[in-house]
């Protein structure tokens, strides 16, 4: 057994452990806080975590690979972003500008602009031009805290485009820290000049095959929304994908209400995301169906658009994570921002905002129970805020609170 990593003497460290022995708070939150604390790291698992006397006396710093004096500090899971398209090529600052201007994203899209732009850009790019842009985004992912983070293919909307990005998806998350949830979106998109129903078969017989042959994805997503796939399309397309071993997640009413919810329920996906037109119906529908709403709000912030409506989920029952979207449409890889925004403009708590960043996120990803948390047995992924308490992280906005992150007990960021 090797001590990888002793955090001691923080202000408080906060497990995501619920239960009676859980913090110091007992059963009373579901953050499971100890206040100075300090959490022991062995062979990249959490070994001990509780009161800094008695952990630091089994596992002494002295004696591990990292010791971190976390005086002061709130220390934390490290976040898990459920939803992202962080693999891309070119700029799309410019749509940003015309969209202050009143153009809305359809419009963009119809034009040409867009996602299908960034096809183009994409499928011009070469693989190591496009390895390179995503190590950068998990790089600044990192520094924000966030040690999983799922991310689509999607940009290349053709075989070879999709499986390259694929690839590149396996590499980045072979080189790099943060660990890299793979997912499959040949259905983001219609391509140029193409009809909805042809693209889909060819998304079902032609990619969803190769895709299953390289076992590269675990999820399939895709686009059910107005003018894009219909829910029939979205059906045909996540049943070949759940067939070829893939769980489906679907992007559901982002911009108009189609029956996106309805279908993640019915076809038992991990999660449905965006949400902003769900109606009670939908929402009881995904409660009922233990499907995890993902909202996102920074999507919301980035058009100009009403927010979904987190209370909704939250008071029949919804286990509600939150992810960046980090897309050219949504440029934050910030789980902080997305937690401010949450707070602010959502009505979530701070403590709801950090178990929907971390556990139920976890849960969005079907990742096992104890990711997210700081709970004995959990992978030692931890986030060291430079502030006292974990409000800093929804407070602190604009700015980033992380100042030290912790990936399997290895020091892998600081600030
Ligand atoms: N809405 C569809 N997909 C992305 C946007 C992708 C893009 O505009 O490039 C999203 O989730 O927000
Ligand atoms: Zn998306």
């Amino acid at each position: 057994m090797t001590l990888t990593a002793v955090v001691h003497d923080a202000a408080e460290i906060v497990t995501l452990e619920s239960g009676e022995d859980a913090g110091d708070a007992g059963d009373e939150t579901e953050l499971g806080i100890y206040t100075d604390a300090a959490v022991a790291v062995e062979d990249g698992e959490v070994a001990r975590v509780g009161p800094t006397g008695p952990v630091t006396r089994e596992f002494p710093p002295e004696n591990a690979a990292h010791a971190v004096d976390a005086s002061g500090k709130s220390v934390i899971p490290g976040f898990v972003d459920p939803h992202t398209h962080a693999l891309f090529a070119g700029d799309r600052s410019d749509e940003f500008e015309a969209k202050l201007q009143g153009k809305t994203y359809q419009e963009i899209l119809e034009g040409g602009g867009g996602i299908l732009r960034t096809v183009r850009a994409t499928r011009e790019a070469g693989d190591e031009q496009l390895l390179d842009n995503l190590l950068g985004h998990l790089d600044t992912m990192l520094a924000h805290g966030t040690t999983t983070v799922e991310v689509k293919s999607g940009y290349g909307l053709d075989a070879e485009t999709e499986l390259r990005m694929l690839e590149v998806i396996d590499r980045a998350d072979d080189r790099h820290p943060v660990d890299v949830v793979p997912t499959f979106m040949g259905a983001h998109a219609v391509p140029e000049g193409r009809d909805a129903d042809e693209y889909v078969e060819e998304v079902v017989q032609d990619q969803i095959p190769e895709v299953e042959s390289q076992g590269i994805a675990e999820f399939c997503d895709v686009f059910c929304e107005e003018g894009v796939f219909d829910v029939d399309q979205s059906r045909r397309v996540l049943e070949a994908g759940k067939d070829a071993g893939m769980t489906p997640k679907v992007h559901a009413e982002e911009l108009a209400h189609i029956g996106g919810t309805q279908l993640a329920a019915e076809i038992g996906a991990a999660s449905a995301d965006h949400l902003l037109h769900s109606t009670e119906e939908d929402i009881a529908a995904l409660v009922e169906a233990d499907v995890v709403p993902v909202l996102l709000p920074g999507t919301a912030f980035g058009l100009g658009a009403a927010y979904a409506d987190a209370r909704a989920f939250l008071d029949a029952g919804g286990d509600v994570a939150i992810a960046t979207d980090f897309n050219p449409n949504c440029y934050s890889q910030s789980m902080g921002f997305a937690a401010s925004l949450s707070c602010v403009e959502m009505g979530m708590t701070p403590a709801e905002a950090l178990v929907a960043s971390t556990t139920n996120a976890a849960a969005a990803l079907d990742l096992p129970e104890n990711v997210g948390t700081l709970r004995e047995g959990a992978p030692g992924d931890v986030a060291i805020l430079d502030a006292p308490t974990h409000v800093h992280v929804p407070y602190n906005f604009g700015v980033n609170a992380v100042g030290t992150v912790l990936k399997d007990g290895e020091v892998v960021y600081r600030g």
